[in-house]
């Protein structure tokens, strides 16, 4: 019978699988993501994460597809990556190591440590003010655009806790400007110093999770064009789970290439029926 890992990076938890496994249960992923990942019905899950063997012989890093509670691609997914580096790391009977990954044909580098498993996010095209919007008959707030691999509109909001995130996620994700693909929904309150609050709307699961790796990034970077925060520095990024996520600058390239890092945890083993 094929087995599965539930397993969560600081709170966005993922079913994983390897294909080796899902061989035995020949089905359509993105019906088998919508069937697993739903709450009541299912495991549960914001997505199913299928690892697959090296993409080409001449490439070794292993394959990663994160499929979305909607049967949707996610082009890229930072905690999924950060969980498939831990579950690799313990298949190799290692507590640290590096480990090559391959999601979307993008080439990303995790690291496996004592201080959390790591996984690099090169950002791509950002738009500081990319449209206003007014939440709930306050004053409009600008949202930038931020392409991590996948995309992200952060807001900078007063207070977190007063955003209603479902709600506004919701409708924001479908305004015209976003379509055909839509984007994630941050809203990020800027604590002082280098630390962020975020609360994320992720498309594909259609509400709010609990953390987002990529949507970290996508909020520290935002909070760097506005000057909130410091360059060449970590960003501490608190979220929904109470485990912070931290971005930190690579050496290359400034303010486009990091590395997300932060907690993951195997909540357990089973078996698909
Ligand atoms: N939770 C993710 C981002 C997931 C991407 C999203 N569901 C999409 O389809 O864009 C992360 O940790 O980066």
């Amino acid at each position: 019978m094929p087995t599965f890992d539930k397993i969560h990076g600081a709170g966005n938890d993922f079913i994983v699988v390897k294909t080796s496994d899902l061989a035995q249960v020949p089905t359509n992923w993105p019906d088998l993501a919508r069937t697993l990942c739903d709450r009541r019905t299912g495991i549960g899950a914001d997505g199913l994460v299928i690892i697959t063997a090296p993409l080409a012989p001449d490439r070794d890093a292993i394959g990663v597809t994160c499929i979305n509670p909607d049967g949707t691609t996610a082009t890229m997914c930072g905690n999924a990556l950060r969980c498939v580096a831990w579950s690799v790391a313990r298949d190799r009977g290692l507590s640290t190591g590096q480990i090559r990954l391959d999601m979307h044909g993008v080439e990303h580098h995790a690291r496996v440590a004592d201080d959390g498993v790591w996984v690099t996010v090169e950002v791509g095209k950002i738009i500081p003010y990319l449209f206003q919007a007014t939440l709930g008959g306050r004053a409009p707030i600008w949202f930038a655009s931020v392409d991590t691999g996948t995309e992200h509109v952060v807001a900078i909001v007063d207070d977190v806790e007063d955003i209603d995130v479902p709600g506004w996620g919701r409708l924001v994700r479908h305004r015209a400007n976003l379509e055909p693909k839509g984007a994630n929904v941050g809203f990020m309150q800027h604590l002082g110093g280098q630390e962020l609050t975020v609360r994320t709307y992720e498309r594909g699961v259609e509400d709010e999770t609990l953390s987002c790796g990529s949507g970290a990034v996508a909020a520290a970077v935002t909070a760097l064009k506005r000057g909130q925060v410091a360059g060449g520095k970590d960003v501490i990024v608190h979220n929904r789970s109470g485990r912070p996520l931290i971005v930190r600058p690579r050496d290359q390239r400034p303010g486009r290439a990091f590395w997300v890092g932060g907690p993951v945890t195997q909540v357990y083993q089973g078996v698909l029926s």
